[in-house]
């Protein structure tokens, strides 16, 4: 029987119908075959018989693709038959959820004309019921023929590649959509064959160079960590039989699917990810390496440098970054990740070249690269993630909003307010974080409880939050009575209902270092200009490394320990003009008045020895004596320097010097050069060890008394950074600073980088003492507590008036710094000051004299005669208590908060590169973080990536 078609002409010419139908042909018989639609016998349909794995594997050594652990849905073990048989497994490895099972009828094939010999044919693939069979057939020959070694792993991903292309129904393709994956590595043997390494990814690799690379064999622990048993063996000389032993010794299959290729060692891994990622949704690497190892090759630990995906968060080492990634049209994403959207977590690094980068291409491509990756349309904001004043925005709010003026920096999706009228943007329930452009007509209008104030103070109808009060109040703008201010963008400001402004909030010079401190935002300097309007995607690359947040360090440490002088330092090595005009006549009259409470503690002390004299005295020669006569002992003095001495001590225990300072200074100056070099004085002097009160550094100002005390005196930058008690305005000093880039010409760009980086040192003074004050520092990066090594065995009065030893006093305010929650992901820098005074000390005080140090016994040689050996030793022993106290407080810290304590080497705060070192190595600890979010590190690693006093103590 056969069909006759009656096509569209003949029905209309019959004018019948419109269309077309077949009919029972009844004409002459024909002399060709008709093609025919022969009904299929399933029976019939070669289908892959199933194989027992122990028949495959052991009497054929035939390559065995274990049964991999796949984390959900169905699980199906690929065992490939060499021949055309195929092995079923009730278990999975690929989640074929998106292949239509039929019964012997699902063919997959793969094909590629890259090669005569890269054809890769998967005929008669056929998903049973109760599972999966493939048989694999290369070439003509109707197996997977892998003894021509022709399977170059290039050759295989461009087949790969290449079939996606030519829209075969491919097994990639197959893999791609149901997101499945799966990991093919080469492995050498030990008898010089490869294996192809195989387990749950299989990727496409569009650059496909040749690279070599030594396979590694995944160990039982990797197995574990992937959750894999797949092998291939072959018994062909080029393929073999890959064992290894478990950790019990026992012999086992290599987890690994191996392929032979006799020429290139090349290891090729990959991922297909064809869907791009549903919005807010962060796609995966449905892979698991085993942690730290490289996605593509597999290889390397968590130390290994590596280059992230900004979509999926694969990590690739530097032989396979560019492979994986290919020439980056949309920055860094696998090849198989490009149209995805980004990892929203990852926006804020977008353009932020690493140094892998660097090292792998030149400067202009790497410009290239991060300038697309920030610019490029599959990488920007989706508006509707951007709800402003509750409202999400439109696509045009969004591109007004970034191209205004001054936009929302690091703009991520997410809830904010915007006050339209002054400009304050911050985060949903948060204080504001920036003044954005004024009046743009986006999002809703301003909510009362936006920022969640809870002050009952208002801005612009805003419920302002406790730290604008404060910044309110420094700024001396009155807000008793509940006011509600109407604030414009010129920061003036008037209670609502009246006509003139009460005052400028940025009026003072101090309240924009106060906002600084406080982290609340100022207004910019472009905040006027307008040359930026309309510039969204032509941001040019210099302008977001400028941009990058600056880190701020926090410098903290109990009375005396040296905070001021690191931060004076610090001053001194990073700003051309250190100190402002007032700061330098603050730092004078500090110095200034210094200089009679130095003399005032001479002369109490010069008192109390002249009267113990005395009476020692007088016991000897006995009451009867000319005692008259003897009335003089070393400490006594002039009259008329007796009178200055009283009336100085007079002054000072009425708490009046402020009184009668500056004029002091200039008409006492010649007494006070001549009490200096009285031998009275000189001999209290001498027996400073008892004069607790008097600073170390006294001498060096009173040595140069009339100097010091003369109306034109400027201080040197020595002078300043002696003087103790010199603070900055409101005892809260800031300086921002970056290092310059140093002469290393073989890290050149790395050193560039580093400079790029800027940091901001806040001096708060007291602040241990004022614990609330600690909650304004939320954003401090690295908090930098430094400890004098000196006050071990230094004793003063604490706050429950018991006299304690300093050491202690220090041990307390870090134990409650450290505890505060403000705190509680940041990380910590020790630095331990006054390394020059602990030399010469431990020789002769022992450390032990610390009751928190008592179990401190080293061992160090004393029988060397020469005094060289003997300072060797004393620096030996400075060494060890300096190691000593650091895993003290790196134990402490462990055990109070179960974080790592950063100890910095040895600093002597009155030694400029000390102190230099020091914040260096604040620094490397900024970096090392920086670098173990984009490398995926975990906070450990550093303890041993860290040089120095990190790793010399483990806890
Ligand atoms: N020998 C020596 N003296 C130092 C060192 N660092 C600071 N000093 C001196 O120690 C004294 C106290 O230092 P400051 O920097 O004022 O200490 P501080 O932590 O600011 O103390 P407060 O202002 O009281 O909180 C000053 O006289 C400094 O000159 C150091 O490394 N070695
Ligand atoms: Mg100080």
């Amino acid at each position: 029987m056969g069909l006759e078609a009656v096509t569209d002409d003949e029905a209309e010419a019959a004018g019948v119908v419109e269309y077309s139908f077949a009919v029972e042909y009844n004409g002459p018989p024909l002399d060709y075959e008709i093609p025919r639609a022969v009904p299929i016998n399933v029976e019939t349909i070669p289908v892959a018989a199933v194989v027992s794995p122990p028949f495959v594997s052991e009497k054929l050594s035939l390559p065995v693709v274990q049964p991999i652990l796949a984390p959900e849905s169905k699980k199906i073990s690929l065992d490939v038959n060499l021949g055309t048989e195929v092995t079923v497994s009730p278990t999975s490895v690929i989640d074929f959820e998106d292949v239509e099972q039929q019964k012997g009828g699902n063919v997959l094939e793969l094909e590629s004309d890259a090669s005569p010999n890269s054809v890769i044919g998967y005929e008669g693939m056929s998903l049973g019921g109760d599972g999966c069979a493939v048989s694999g057939e290369f070439g003509s020959s109707g197996a997977l023929d892998f003894s021509a070694g022709f399977f170059e792993s290039n050759e295989l991903s461009d087949a790969i590649a290449n079939s996606k292309e030519l829209g075969s129904s491919s097994v990639s393709h197959e893999l791609s959509r149901t997101g499945s994956l799966g990991t093919i590595q080469y492995s050498d043997n030990v008898d010089g064959s490869r294996e192809l390494c195989g387990s749950s990814s299989v990727e496409r690799d569009s650059s496909c160079c040749k690279e070599n690379t030594d396979f590694n064999v995944l160990s039982p622990v990797d197995l574990a960590s992937r959750g894999s048993s797949a092998s291939l063996d072959y018994p062909s000389s080029m393929v073999s039989p890959h064992r290894e032993n478990d950790c019990n010794g026992e012999s086992r299959r290599s987890p690994v699917v191996t392929f032979c290729d006799a020429e290139s060692d090349d290891a090729f891994t990959g991922e297909l990810h064809d869907d791009p990622t549903p919005a807010g949704k962060k796609k995966v690497p449905e892979q698991k390496v085993r942690k730290g190892a490289c996605y593509r090759c597999l290889k390397g630990n968590r130390f290994t440098e590596k280059e992230i995906c900004i979509v999926c968060d694969a990590k690739y080492c530097g032989n396979c970054v560019l492979r994986a990634m290919g020439s980056m049209p949309e920055g860094r994403k696998c090849v198989t990740c490009i149209g995805s959207p980004i990892d929203e977590s990852k926006r804020k690094n977008l353009g932020r070249c690493s140094r892998l980068l660097k090292r792998l291409l030149n400067e202009l491509e790497v410009r290239h690269i991060m300038k697309t990756e920030k610019l490029c349309e599959a990488n920007q904001l989706p508006p509707e993630h951007i709800c402003v004043n509750g409202k999400p925005l439109s696509h045009d709010e969004l591109v007004l909003l970034q191209s205004c003026p001054d936009p929302p920096k690091k703009l991520v999706p997410g809830r904010y307010w915007y006050d339209k009228v002054s400009g304050l943007w911050g985060k949903e329930g948060q204080k504001p974080s920036r003044i954005v452009t004024p009046h743009l007509n986006v999002g809703g209008p301003i909510q009362m409880n936006a920022s969640n104030g809870t002050t009952q103070v208002f801005i612009n109808g805003r419920e302002i939050t406790k730290v604008e009060l404060r910044m309110l109040q420094l700024a001396g703008v009155q807000c008793v009575g509940n006011p509600h201010f109407w604030v414009n963008e010129d920061g003036s400001y008037l209670e609502e209902g009246q006509k003139n402004p009460k005052g400028y909030i940025w009026g003072k010079a101090g309240t924009k270092l106060v906002c600084a401190l406080l982290s609340l935002p100022v207004p910019s300097k472009s905040s006027s200009s307008t040359d930026q309007v309309g510039n969204v995607g032509n941001t040019s690359f210099p302008d977001y490394i400028e941009q990058r947040i600056i880190q701020k360090l926090l410098l903290v440490g109990y009375t005396g320990s040296g905070t001021s002088t690191i931060f004076k330092q610090a001053k001194i090595l990073f700003k051309a003009v250190p100190f402002s005009s007032d700061e330098c006549e603050n730092i004078k009259a500090e110095i200034q008045s210094n200089m009679f409470r130095y003399l005032g503690v001479l002369l109490e002390g010069r008192e109390r020895f002249e009267d113990e004299c005395l009476s020692r005295l007088r016991e000897r020669v006995g009451a009867d004596s000319s005692a008259e006569n003897d009335d003089k002992t070393i400490y006594s003095i002039a009259p008329r320097l007796k009178t200055f001495s009283d009336w100085l001590l007079k002054t000072m225990v009425s708490g009046c010097m402020d009184a009668i300072f500056p004029a002091a200074s200039r008409e006492y100056a010649p007494l006070v050069e001549e009490l200096w070099n009285d031998p009275a004085i000189q001999a209290t002097f001498e027996r400073r060890s008892e004069l607790e009160a008097l600073p170390v550094n006294a001498k060096y100002f009173l040595e140069r008394a009339g100097d010091i005390l003369r109306t034109d005196y400027e201080p040197s930058y020595e002078d300043t950074l002696y003087a103790e008690g010199v603070t900055f305005s409101n005892g809260l000093g800031c300086i921002d600073f970056s290092f310059p880039p140093e002469h290393n010409y073989d890290h050149h760009a790395v050193d560039q980088h580093d400079s790029l980086l800027r940091f901001q040192l806040i001096h708060a003074k007291g602040l241990g003492e004022n614990r609330k004050w600690l909650e304004m520092f939320e954003d401090v990066r690295v908090v930098v507590f430094c400890v004098s090594l000196g006050d071990y065995d230094q004793y003063s009065v604490d706050g429950n008036n018991v006299l304690t030893n300093k050491m202690i006093q220090s041990k307390r305010l870090f134990e409650s710094i450290v505890t505060h929650p403000t705190f509680d992901q940041t990380d910590f820098l020790l630095v331990l000051n006054k390394f020059d005074l602990f030399e010469k000390k431990i020789a002769d005080i022992p450390l032990t004299q610390c009751e928190w140090f008592s179990d401190f016994h080293p061992i160090v040689s004393k029988n060397q005669p020469n005094s060289r050996s003997n300072k060797n030793n004393e620096s030996t022993l400075a060494q060890l208590g300096f190691y000593y106290i650091a895993v003290k407080f790196k134990r402490l810290f462990s055990s109070l908060t179960g974080r790592n304590l950063y100890v910095a080497p040895p600093v002597k705060g009155l030694d400029r590169n000390s102190v230099k070192d020091a914040l260096k190595y604040a620094r490397e600890v900024v970096k090392w973080d920086e670098e173990k979010h984009s490398f995926g590190f975990e906070l450990n690693d550093y303890s041993m990536y860290s040089a120095d006093a990190t790793s010399t103590f483990s806890n």
